[in-house]
This record gives structure tokens, sequence and C-alpha cells, in this order.
């Protein structure tokens, strides 16, 4: 059935048309009532006499439609102007290069005392038979809009090819509400077209079918083989669209809380070691995939950097990912943060188009693994507070510091969706030949010139273990250059001695200790104590993560 769907879509300007055009649309509608939308008003004023009806669809269809387009382009016709000539009407829609004609906007719509009247009169119904007959005979074909059976009938005979059961006016912000569920809309379509030969194409516009899974419900159980969109085309995703971005607009401070993403090329990944040579070359190869990625490595390997570099290299780069950091989800407002709210977006949402990185996935509660798995599985997210869920399409890149499998608590099942790719990052102890290369690096970024480092300095870097890896030498280094004067010494890299991160982890400084002088040194030896691991250090020091991060960003320790 599926197969022999035809689509047919009511375009108002050269833009909708060539977009339905190059989505393989089988005709184009060119109506009134389609331009209206696209300058914001209601199908319905289709109907007033604001402006002559034919010559307006004549005009934009000629200037933005005709000779564009692949598929057939009909014209909507209105034809109760009583000193219309519809012969010579049709005659001039050949000569611009219509294929066919439609009757709209059809008079059967209007309130039922209106649509009498002008039937009575001979202005309506008997008038749009006039002109499929006359388009017919005139070798144009004709496309019927009808709302009862006798219409149907009586289109075909007059040479209609096309019948299109109309069910009125679609819902929305700006539509009229429709008393038709589906399955009543189906109903009646069938009764409409009872009785209507093979030949003839059946189709349905309208009513409460607004999205492609409703339009394929009807046509499911009804005699329409296809649909014809109209504000289901531009005015109802036109509406999500502008909320979803006003949304995102609202959702800056979020935003701002997760870092943006600035690195577009491996070359951001430092180090000519065996190990990062091979992690640039697997980090190429993953780009151009979307399926979701597992980075594993010890706090500090460059493991939030790589999902970076990997996105950057990757074709959804138009956006910067959104980084969601998982140790500070908390139980409350965890889910509203990653799934949003009934008014906003969460980051899951918020990544969509784009990459979600999700920074030590192992941390998430199991009711906020159950949230990821329906995504990384259906692309499925239900926003707190909204009863249907929503399709995102984000890739999934998450990170860890340990191996998910060796957590009681993290699901197996999450772990096999997200490790479909993996790719692990060696400590730095084990690629020591990486070490000069990294600390002139971070050098050059504090001093914006090459800094030089004595023998003795680098000899000391080298045979240090790194247990904070190269966060901890990116600090190390950049300390060192603020209190060396151009040459980076031995003395200059104060204490490398590991068991400063390990002995000094029972919380605030000591009694007898020294105590930190400023704000910035409190957190700089704290970032030192925990191995640079942000959430160990903000719970040390009793602050969110979120407040750490700020702190960080205000003293410029750029962890
Ligand atoms: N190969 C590298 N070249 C240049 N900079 C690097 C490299 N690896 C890491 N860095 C830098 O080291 C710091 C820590 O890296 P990153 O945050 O990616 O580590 P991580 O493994 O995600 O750490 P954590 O598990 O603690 O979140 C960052 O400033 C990053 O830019």
């Amino acid at each position: 059935m599926s197969r022999d769907f035809r689509f047919g879509a009511v375009v108002g300007s050269g833009m909708t048309a060539q977009a339905a055009d190059s989505a393989g649309a089988d005709y184009l509608l060119a109506l009134n009532a389609g331009r209206f939308r696209v300058q914001g008003a209601s199908s319905l004023t289709s109907y007033l006499p604001v402006r002559s009806a034919n010559d307006w669809v004549f005009e934009f269809a000629e200037r933005e439609i005709l000779g564009r387009c692949k598929a057939p382009v009909f014209a909507g016709l209105s034809v109760s102007d009583p000193g219309l000539d519809i012969a010579a009407l049709v005659d001039r829609t050949r000569e611009l290069g219509f294929s066919g004609v439609c009757n709209f906007p059809p008079t059967s719509l209007l309130d039922g005392r209106i649509a009498t009247v002008l039937d009575r009169e001979g202005l309506g119904f008997d008038r749009e038979l006039e002109l499929v007959r006359q388009a017919s005979a005139r070798g144009l074909q004709a496309l019927a809009h009808v709302v009862s059976n006798a219409q149907a009938h009586a289109m075909v005979q007059a040479g209609a090819g096309t019948i299109c059961v109309n069910i009125g006016f679609t819902g929305g912000s700006t539509g009229v509400s429709t008393r038709w569920s589906v399955e009543s809309a189906a109903a009646q379509i069938n009764r409409i077209l009872a009785g209507i030969p093979a030949p003839i194409e059946k189709l349905c516009i309208g009513g409460p079918i607004t999205s492609p899974e409703k339009a394929l419900a009807v046509t499911r159980i009804s005699r329409a083989q296809g649909y014809i969109a109209g504000s289901t085309l531009d005015r109802i995703p036109l509406e999500q669209t502008l909320r979803d971005v006003a949304e995102s607009f609202k959702a800056i401070p979020r935003l701002a809380a997760v870092e943006a993403a600035e690195t577009t090329a491996d070359a951001a990944l430092v180090g000519s070691s065996h190990s990062m040579q091979e992690a640039r070359r697997r980090l190429r190869d993953l780009a151009h995939r979307d399926d979701p990625v597992l980075i594993r490595g010890e706090t500090g390997t460059g493991k939030t950097l790589a999902a970076r570099v990997l996105h950057g290299s990757g074709r959804r780069t138009r956006r910067a990912p959104v980084v969601i950091d998982c140790p500070s989800l908390t139980e409350q407002d965890g889910s509203a943060l990653l799934l949003g709210t009934a008014t906003s977006r969460g980051a899951l949402e918020l990544a969509s188009g784009g990459t979600a990185i999700l920074e030590e996935v192992v941390a998430l509660s199991p009711g906020h693994q159950g949230q990821l798995l329906r995504f990384a599985d259906e692309g499925l997210i239900q926003r707190i507070g909204e009863t249907s869920a929503r399709q995102v399409r984000a890739r999934i890149i998450a990170t860890s510091s340990i191996d998910p499998r060796s957590s009681d608590h993290f699901r197996r099942d999450l772990y096999f969706r997200l490790a479909a790719e993996e790719l692990a990052l060696p400590p730095l102890r084990e690629r020591p030949d990486d070490i000069p290369e990294l600390a002139l690096h971070f050098g050059r970024e504090a001093l914006g010139d090459t800094p030089r480092f004595t023998n003795a300095a680098l000899r000391r870097l080298l045979e240090y273990d790194w247990p904070g890896n190269v966060r901890e030498l990116r600090h190390i280094v950049r300390r060192a250059i603020n209190s060396a004067d151009g040459i980076v010494g031995q003395r200059h890299l104060g204490p490398l001695d590991q068991n400063i991160l390990s002995d000094v982890n029972t919380g605030l400084p000591q009694a007898g200790a020294e105590r930190p002088r400023t704000e910035r040194d409190w957190i700089a030896d704290a970032l030192l104590r925990n191995g640079f691991h942000r959430g160990k250090t903000a719970q040390e020091l009793g602050m969110s993560t979120r407040t750490l991060y700020n702190k960080i960003n205000k003293y410029r320790l750029e962890v």
C-alpha cells in the first residue's frame, strides 16, 4: 500500500514548491491558500475577496514555480465570479504552462447556507464542474475537490482524473479545529469515494490528517490512495520549528553551562606517539558514521577533547556539541535537564542534528540510564510533563574513565548500545614520547610563543607518572610558565609528587598545612589533589559542579 502512496503538495511560493518537488512530490497545487499561509494568514483567508484569486495564483506561479519543478503543477482556480469566462481562464492556464486545474477554493467548504445560496444561484459547484469540463476538453488534467459522493461522481463524469476528498480545514494555532478523528475521517472518505472507478486517482486532504503517520493510517483503512499536504507541509511544521528555535534561544543559559566546542580537526590532539597516531586514525574513520562511540581512558587523558574532535570532523558540525556532565545530574532535576520540560528543551533535544557528548556516562542513575537507552535505541525522548515522545536525531558519544562493564549498576544493554564503537586513550605514563611535545604545546598556549625548558625540567616531566594525565601536565606547565622568566627550570614545576594527589585527599587544607592564599589557589589545589577530576573536586569543596565550572572559568584555571 505505502509503495503506491501518492503525494501532492499545496504550494504558495517557489521555496515550498522546490522543496516539495525535490522531495519527490507527485504533483504540486498552486493555491492562493498556500500563498496566504506563507504570509502568515490561515487557509480560510482564501475565501475573502481581498484580491483577484486567479490572477494572483498565475502571478506567483509564473514568477516562482512554473518551469522550475519536475512535478506537474495544477492551478487552483476560483470560478464563483458570474462574469468570469471559464473557457478563457482555462486557455490562459494552459498557455502559462500549468499541467492541470483544480477547483480551489471549493464553494462546498463554505458554511452550509452560503454554499446552498451559491449553488442555487449557479455560482457554486456547477461552475466548478464546468471548470473541470472545460479543462479536460482542452487537454488539461483536472483534480477535483469534493465533499460528497454525488460531487465525486459528477466530477468524474466531467472529466476529472483525480478526486480529492476534502475533509475540511486543518487545526493548529491559526487553523480551525476539526471534529474528525482519523477513523471517522477514513469512514467519511470511504462513503464519498464509493463507486469511483479504478483508473481515477483517489486522494484526501485536510481535517485531522496532520502527519505522514496519520496519512498512512487513513490510506490503510480507506479508499484513498494518497494525500495532499497543505497546512501540514508549511504552516504546522513552520510553527513547530519556530517554537523549537525560540525555545533554543531561551535555553542559552543551559547551553552556556556546557562548554562550546571549538575543535574541528584532529590536529587538536597533540602527540606523535604510536598510540596517539592510532587514536587520530580511528577518529577519522569514525567521524563520518552515526554510530554511538564510547571513549575510554583515565581522567585527563583527553576523552572529551577526542569526542569534540570526532564531532568536529564529522557531518554534524553545524551545531556545537552538547556536553552533558553525567555526574552532576541529580535524581531530582536530571531528567528535566536530559529530556526537557513542557516549556523547554532538554540537553538531548538541544543536540538534535548534532552530537550529544555524555561525559562519565557510568555515573548515570538507573532511571537516567533507561531514558538514555530509549534515546539510543529509538531516538525518542519524552519531555517531563508531556505524554507523547518526540523523535530526535543526534549522535551519541559517551566517555568513561572506567570500564562500564565493571560497574554493577550500569546496564549491560546500554553499554552494548553505546559501545557500538570503542576508542581507548592510554594514560600519559604509557606514552612518554608525547610529554615534551605536549609541554611545548601547552607552554605555547600560555605564553603565545614557543617556551624553553631546561633539560632537567624536561627530565623531571618525563620521570613523573602523571595520575591526572594530560590535564595535570597542562596545569603544571601553565603554572610554571607563569612563574618562570622565559626559561622553565625544575624549580618552576613545583612539587611533582604523586603523594600530593593521594595523601591530601581528606578535604579542605588540614591543620598545620599552609592555607591557600586566595580562592583561586584553594580551587587549584583541590583540583590537583583530585587528579583534576571535576566531579570529585566539586564534592570535596562542597560546591556544585556548575559553580566549580564557573570558578574555573573565572580564574582561568582552564582544566
Ligand atoms: N592529546 C592532547 N592534545 C592536546 N590537549 C590535550 C590532549 N589530551 C588532553 N588534552 C587537554 O587536557 C585537558 C583534559 O582533557 P579532557 O577534558 O578531554 O580529558 P578527559 O579524559 O575527558 O577527562 P575527565 O575524564 O576528567 O573528564 C583538556 O584541557 C584537553 O584540551
